[in-house]
């Protein structure tokens, strides 16, 4: 697990690491150490180093020298001089630096500018870091754009400059980086909004030696899932299981209007590794069901005129429950009267149940006025996953916006808190995707664009009610098992873009690539834990 901090939790860390005897002077230095190491990858023979007028700034500065030390021509671009730098860590290094091997140059025009990166093949962007917020200002607004249109090889301190190192939002300007090079842990605005599309790939420079002593003394704002943490997750399949023991699920799903959803759900936690799946669905539409999964017992449940959950179907679906290892509601299902007593009834059930789709948009009409005002609702003794994507989850905290990883988090600890439950997990779907806990928040691999396609969130709710209905009830390794079951959608995306090109995909191959998908989270997971196959 690799850990991912906030602004405020990254300070609170160095003031920690300060306290143990290293200071920010001497971050600063391994910092840019750190810099020069990432940008002396590419065998530079020429750098330019543009600098800012913070600490972030003060990382550029201690690159610079180190750069110009192993050989590299170096230019400096700083809007300011060296004795005029406020922070005086930075204002120490850059003076240091401007006295050495590196040519500094003050406030250039953009001509100036031009001219200065044409002949470099690598740029450090140590413009702005950790203490950025809002749009960015002259004279880096000038710089920015500049940078950009040249297409050049770019290595940020800490976060591209632009980017707003917490929410990831990006107002104006923002430098492209080719990697980014972030110190002591990855700041959670590199995962979320539009961190991704300016980040580039990410390295972590530790920094400190006993960084892994003091980093869980602070809180994270997410941690990510890396291929090793995964290993002991993976589905059994010893020799001795039957169709039962091998793990049931109740996919209470579909109406006349939407059947596929139901469909693909089904299949897809079939797929996922559980033993029996059955299917309980308005009676209008059982038939098709069961024409499409002939694997598939089909439960016709009354319905109303239209076609959807009838109003008996709350107590005949409560029934049914009882007997498998997990229930997945909501796909196709609509918000009918019928709908909403299903969802009722299956929340006082003991069964753990996972919630999705429509069964989400019933809870958020069952909860009127967001989640503050009807906790109870969330409360049951056996546990519950909710699986909303950004939509659905602003609508079960009352409308407030989601719109980003970090705005998904928030509304999902809200939801998690006015609860008060603690065996209550949400995964906050979305370009990248949390998985939410009462302790703790999970990025898992995140998977390519083609997932954006609809029922393709059908299919991860019927991976996840697999794997959940397949470990019997271990609570405590949901979060993990949600983070699994994310990982393979995640490679059931790759997978099928490879086969089918990545614009073509379409829900159903997803669940195609299940079988391959879970054998690749396996691979990557042994490889990761050093562990040879065959061995
Ligand atoms: N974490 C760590 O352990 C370590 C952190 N370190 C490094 O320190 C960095 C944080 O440094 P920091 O706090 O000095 O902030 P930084 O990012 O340089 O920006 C501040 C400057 O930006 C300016 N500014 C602000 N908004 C602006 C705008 N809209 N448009 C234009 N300008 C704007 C602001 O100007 P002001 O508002 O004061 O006028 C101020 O001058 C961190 O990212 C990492 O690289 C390492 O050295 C050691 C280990
Ligand atoms: N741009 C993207 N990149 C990667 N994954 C995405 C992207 N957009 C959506 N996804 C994933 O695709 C799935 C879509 O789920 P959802 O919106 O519930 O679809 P549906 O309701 O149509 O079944 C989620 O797992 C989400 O994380
Ligand atoms: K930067």
């Amino acid at each position: 697990m690799r850990p991912v901090l906030s602004v405020e939790e990254t300070l609170r860390l160095e003031d920690l690491i300060e306290k143990e005897g290293t200071s920010k002077a001497a971050l600063m230095e391994y910092a840019g150490e750190f810099l020069a190491s990432v940008a002396m990858k590419a065998h530079p023979h020429h750098a330019v180093v543009l600098v800012g007028f913070g600490n972030n700034g003060g990382d550029g500065w201690v690159a610079a020298d180190i750069l110009s030390q192993k050989g590299v021509t170096v230019d400096v671009v700083s809007p300011i001089e060296p004795n005029e730098i406020k922070s005086p860590i930075a204002r120490h290094v850059a003076r240091r630096t401007a006295g050495r091997d590196v040519n500094v140059v003050v406030g250039p025009s953009r001509d100036e500018l031009v001219e200065i990166l044409a002949p470099a093949d690598i740029v450090v962007d140590a413009i702005l870091g950790t203490g950025f917020s809002g749009a960015v200002r002259a004279p880096f607004s000038i710089w920015i754009p500049t940078l950009n249109e040249m297409d050049m090889m770019v290595v940020s301190a800490d976060v591209p400059s632009g980017l707003n190192a917490e929410t990831g939002e990006v107002e104006g300007p923002c430098v492209q980086a080719t990697y980014t090079a972030t110190m002591l842990a990855p700041k959670i605005g590199l995962y979320s909004g539009e961190g991704p599309e300016f980040a580039g790939d990410i390295l972590c420079g530790e920094l400190y030696d006993r960084l892994d002593e003091v980093i869980d003394d602070v809180e994270h704002a997410a941690d990510i899932v890396e291929p090793a943490d995964l290993i002991e997750y993976f589905p059994e399949l010893p020799a001795h299981v039957n169709k039962y023991s091998r793990g049931s699920v109740l996919v209470v799903a579909g109406s006349s209007a939407y059947p596929g959803a139901a469909i693909m759900a089904a299949k897809a936690a079939a797929r996922a590794g559980a033993g029996y799946v059955t299917v309980a669905t308005p009676d209008p539409c059982a038939n098709l069901i069961r024409m499409a999964l002939p694997s598939i017992p089909v439960v016709g449940i009354p319905a109303d005129t239209r076609g959807a959950f009838g109003a008996a179907a709350g107590s005949a679906v409560r029934v049914l429950a009882g007997k498998f290892d997990c229930v997945l509601c909501g796909p196709g299902m609509t918000t009918a009267a019928g709908g909403m007593q299903v969802v009722t009834e299956l929340l006082k059930s003991d069964v753990p149940l996972v919630l999705d789709a429509d069964a989400l948009n019933c809870m958020s009409r069952l909860a009127i006025g967001g989640i503050d005002t009807t906790p109870d609702v969330y409360r049951r003794e056996a546990p519950l996953i909710l699986t909303p994507h950004y939509r659905e989850l602003s609508r079960l905290v009352g409308g407030e916006p989601v719109e980003d990883l970090g705005t998904a988090i928030d509304a999902a600890q809200r939801l998690l808190w006015a609860a008060g439950s603690d065996n209550m997990v949400v995964v906050a779907k979305g370009p990248r995707t949390a998985i939410v806990g009462v302790e703790r928040v999970l990025l898992p691999k995140s998977g390519p664009a083609s997932l954006a396609t609809a029922g393709s969130g059908d299919v991860l709710a019927g991976i996840i009610a697999g794997n959940v209905a397949v470990s019997h009830g271990e609570v405590d390794r949901w979060e993990m098992q949600c983070a699994y079951s994310v990982a393979v959608h995640s490679f059931t995306g790759h997978i099928a873009a490879a086969a089918m090109g990545e614009r073509s995909v379409i829900a159903t191959d997803l669940i195609d690539a299940i079988g391959d998908a879970m054998g690749v989270v396996e691979e990557e997971a042994l490889k990761d834990a050093g562990i040879e196959l065959g061995a």
